[in-house]
């Protein structure tokens, strides 16, 4: 094993891989994937979790037959679930010795870069101190347009966050196959994927249980967030005998995704720039600027600034579109939208305003994430 590559490890685990079909938790499910990241614990390893379930494992104790659609029922079985999950993991952990610990985030805890970074902080300490967090949405409170939406690609945003070495997602299906094995049962398994290219995206289907969420095309988007944070990331099957130890060791069987070591590699400010921040306005840039900016990674200066949208400080993200309105990248800007007015109003001569628009390392380049945002 090499402990200092595979030291932190983030795991996600799926309604259906914790739950019974009838809306109670299956404590046999549990205690299974908990003994199995007690071997990860006791090698050494840090985890992490990130669990849903909390919907399913609470509707039946609403009085819901099935899993309810509307948003107040889904969030008062949240309420009730959550609980529950987190009750039966302190147990069945505690029974090895060790503790875990709940964290309930809403999107807007990330959008605020100092809540961000907070979480962050948090989430270590508890890491160092070998406790166990179990991440999941405040469901309870959250409104569905203000929705991380999926713990899949949460997952791979915490995982970014705490620099995890290793996602791993665990689900009702043993990884990525090249069409959705519910309507091709002679689909084949993909072992490994190197590049999400839109022959990957148009693989993944929606959902295959009544209570999982977002299927493989929320999966396909995790997978690309974490490739993007330099994280080697994979897909298997909860249920398969010693699928934790194994994926961590790379034999398990499953889909690996593996980024490329010369592809991007966001770092914290980044991440949460291209996955977190929500621009505020709008930059279009001349092509001359697109070249030397983004391909030559020269300066941004404030003569290639030709339109300005929205009204945002110095200091705000702002999406760079080109002058075809073609998507650039996302970046902090050192002017604030009205110096930029002004500066392009008054021959290009406004005191104060210097020569670089934006910082490379304030800069993502040509990455759209558009994710869904529904539970
Ligand atoms: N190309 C694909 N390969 C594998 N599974 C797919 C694919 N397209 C759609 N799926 C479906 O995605 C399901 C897993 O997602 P989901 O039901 O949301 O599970 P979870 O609760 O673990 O997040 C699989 O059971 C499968 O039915
Ligand atoms: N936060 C929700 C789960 C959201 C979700 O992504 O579900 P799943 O597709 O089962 O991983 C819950 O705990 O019920």
């Amino acid at each position: 094993m090499n402990d200092n590559n595979n030291k932190r490890i983030a795991i996600k685990i799926g309604s259906s891989s914790l739950t019974s079909a009838h809306g109670e938790i299956s404590r046999r499910k549990l205690e299974k994937l908990v003994d199995e990241i007690v071997r990860l614990k006791d090698e050494g390893h840090e985890v992490l979790l990130v669990s849903s379930g909390a919907v399913a494992a609470g509707y039946r104790k609403l009085g819901c037959l099935k899993r309810p659609t509307a948003l107040p029922e889904k969030q008062a079985a949240a309420s009730i679930g959550q609980g529950l999950l987190i009750e039966s993991y302190s147990e069945l952990f505690a029974a090895h010795g060790y503790i875990a610990s709940q964290i309930l985030i809403t999107r807007s805890d990330f959008s605020d870069e100092n809540r961000y970074n907070n979480a962050r902080n948090t989430i270590n300490v508890l890491l160092d101190r070998g406790i166990i967090p179990i991440v999941n949405e405040n469901d309870t409170i959250t409104m569905d347009f203000l929705k991380f939406g999926d713990n899949d690609t949460l997952s791979a945003k915490v995982a970014g966050l705490v620099e995890a070495d290793q996602l791993l997602i665990l689900s009702d299906i043993d990884g990525l196959y090249n069409e959705n094995p519910n309507e091709n049962p002679n689909a084949a398994l993909i072992e490994k994927v190197t590049e999400i290219t839109p022959d990957i995206e148009a693989m993944a289907g929606g959902a295959g249980s009544s209570v999982g969420t977002g299927g493989m095309t929320s999966k396909i988007d995790a997978f690309k967030i974490a490739m993007a944070s330099g994280i080697t990331s994979f897909i298997g099957k909860a249920t398969v005998e010693n699928i934790v130890y194994d994926a961590v060791h790379h034999t398990a069987q499953g889909t690996y995704f593996v980024p490329n070591e010369e592809g991007e590699n966001l770092d914290r400010k980044q991440q949460w720039i291209a996955f977190h921040s929500g621009p505020e306005g709008e930059i279009v840039v001349n092509a001359s600027t697109v070249e030397a900016f983004v391909e030559k990674q020269q300066c941004l200066l404030p003569n290639g600034v030709s339109k300005v949208e929205g009204d945002f400080e110095k200091g705000a993200v702002v999406r760079i579109l080109d002058e075809d309105g073609n998507h650039v990248g996302l970046g902090i800007v050192n002017y604030s939208s009205e110096t930029f007015r002004q500066y392009n109003k008054v021959e290009k001569e406004v005191e104060g305003i210097e020569q670089v628009v934006m910082e490379r390392e304030h800069f993502v380049g040509n990455q759209e994430f558009s994710f869904q945002t529904s539970v």
